[in-house]
């Protein structure tokens, strides 16, 4: 049980809180979305289109499943929860929390965001409903839950050191 996972829908703050995170704990930090740009030499968006989402969430389980055995912290991206294989990997290898940010909150910050193909492709509508069908999944894969509205990343940062130390303590 020695890695951190972010779990939680796009926009939730994974990437941000991940980094921050990182120095609170002094863990390296890797964010999914950018290693696997990193190892495909492509970007999200050229890989949905090249050769679809369901090669993505490949990509997604390859990853979890082969990343070394190192303590770290690793923000998910927003799909990746949504396979059992990935959860059972996520929760057997490390602590889950699931960043829990309102509606409206992640609403505001993806919608103009061109690096996130199913927020470009999606209506408001279209994913509001994706929000509350993924959040059973989050929930699943998650050992805590963290509630984000009104709080800043470092009220976030600090809550999750507070409950890794508890943790470690038991
Ligand atoms: N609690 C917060 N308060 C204020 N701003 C926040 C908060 N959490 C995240 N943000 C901001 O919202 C934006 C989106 O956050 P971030 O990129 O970390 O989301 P993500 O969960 O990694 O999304 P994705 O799944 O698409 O990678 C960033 O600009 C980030 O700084
Ligand atoms: O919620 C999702 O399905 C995604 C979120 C991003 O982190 C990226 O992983 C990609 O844009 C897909
Ligand atoms: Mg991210």
């Amino acid at each position: 049980m020695n890695k951190i996972y972010l779990v939680g829908f796009m926009g939730c703050g994974k990437s941000a809180v991940g980094r921050q995170l990182s120095y609170a704990l002094r863990l390296p930090f890797y964010d999914m979305d950018k290693e696997i740009v990193k190892q495909q030499g492509m970007s999200i968006p050229e890989i949905f289109e090249k050769y679809g989402e369901e090669h993505f969430r490949n990509l997604e389980t390859e990853f979890l499943k082969n990343f070394r055995d190192e303590a770290c912290i690793i923000s998910t991206g927003g799909g990746a929860a949504m396979r059992q294989e990935n959860r059972e990997i996520m929760r057997r290898t490390g602590l889950v929390f699931f960043l829990d940010a309102p509606f409206e909150d992640i609403y505001k910050r993806i919608k103009n965001d061109a690096n996130r193909p199913i927020a470009q492709r999606s209506t408001k509508k279209e994913l509001e409903r994706l929000y509350y069908y993924r959040r059973k999944f989050y929930k699943r894969a998650a050992h805590i839950r963290v509630f984000t509205r009104n709080r800043n990343i470092r009220q976030i940062v600090n809550y999750i050191v507070f409950q890794v130390n508890r943790l470690k303590g038991e």
